[in-house]
């Protein structure tokens, strides 16, 4: 996603890349300079974008706190700890984290925050998402973010199923399976079914390339640069 996202960057009018970070910086032949820390970079700039890893996240976070930087954060993986320590650096910065930048899935988070109630009399819930084979974590953050939109919903009354296995494993009405995926190249594929007696509904969103995720995480950082210090999800952005 960052040498995606770095394409994107130098294709565009109206950002500058002034610089990457990787934990190795030798493997890239660019045409703009990679540290290892951006503490190595002697200068200001108007925004950090992090698509890595979540051992990055301290880091990248003490960086952007000190320099007083505009924050969007895309990573996935991250846990309870990571998040406190998001939401204590956005008292400080305007930080964006959401686990799925394009426009698309926020619109299905949308639909199913506005849905999933009337949904829950005699329909289960069930989540699958399809990514790469190249992919670390497992379930996607989307699809925690989806099951969560769903469970706040339902005031927290849902208990979460991964990836059912066994021979005494009955679903209950209270949970929601959440099941993954890994293959080939798939950028990205998240199906929320609503399994009823006599209906069943399908709500799904393909990302058709990582592009996606890049031109939409630009889009989302053109809008927080403009805000003031806290805390931002995509329905921020959006207004949904
Ligand atoms: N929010 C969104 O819309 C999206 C989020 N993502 C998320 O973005 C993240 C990256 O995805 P992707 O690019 O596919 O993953 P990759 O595994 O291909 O890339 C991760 C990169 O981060 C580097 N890295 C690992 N640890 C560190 C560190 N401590 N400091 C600096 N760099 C580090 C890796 O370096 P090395 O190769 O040397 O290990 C690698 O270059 C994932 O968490 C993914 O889920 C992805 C797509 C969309
Ligand atoms: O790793 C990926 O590729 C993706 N990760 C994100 C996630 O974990 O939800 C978003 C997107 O689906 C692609």
């Amino acid at each position: 996603m960052g040498q995606i996202l770095c394409r994107h960057l130098l294709e565009s009018q109206e950002f500058e890349l002034v610089f990457g970070v990787d934990k190795d910086p030798t493997k890239y032949e660019n045409q703009f300079p990679v540290f290892k820390n951006a503490y190595e970079f002697q200068g200001e700039i108007d925004l950090i974008i992090d698509f890595s890893h979540y051992s990055n996240l301290e880091a990248l976070i003490e960086y952007a706190t000190e320099k007083k930087v505009p924050t969007v954060i895309a990573t996935t993986g991250l846990t309870e700890n990571h998040m406190d320590l998001i939401k204590r650096a956005a008292k400080k910065i305007p930080l964006l984290y959401s686990p799925n930048m394009s426009l698309g899935i926020n619109i299905l988070n949308s639909i199913l925050r506005q849905y999933s109630r009337v949904l829950s009399d005699g329909f289960d819930v069930e989540i699958v998402e399809k990514h790469h084979n190249k992919k670390i974590d497992a379930p996607s953050g989307t699809a925690y973010l989806l099951a969560n939109t769903i469970n706040q919903a339902l005031d927290d009354s849902m208990e979460f199923n991964f990836g059912r296995v066994g021979t005494d494993c009955l679903r209950n009405e209270n949970e929601i399976g959440i099941h993954t995926v890994r293959g080939g190249s798939i950028s990205g594929e998240h199906t929320v079914i609503f399994a009823g007696e006599q209906e069943i509904i399908e709500i799904k969103h393909t990302a058709l390339s990582k592009d996606l995720f890049a031109h939409d995480a630009l889009r989302a950082s053109k809008v927080l640069v403009k805000k003031p210090k806290g805390y931002y999800t995509m329905d921020d952005i959006y207004n949904l």
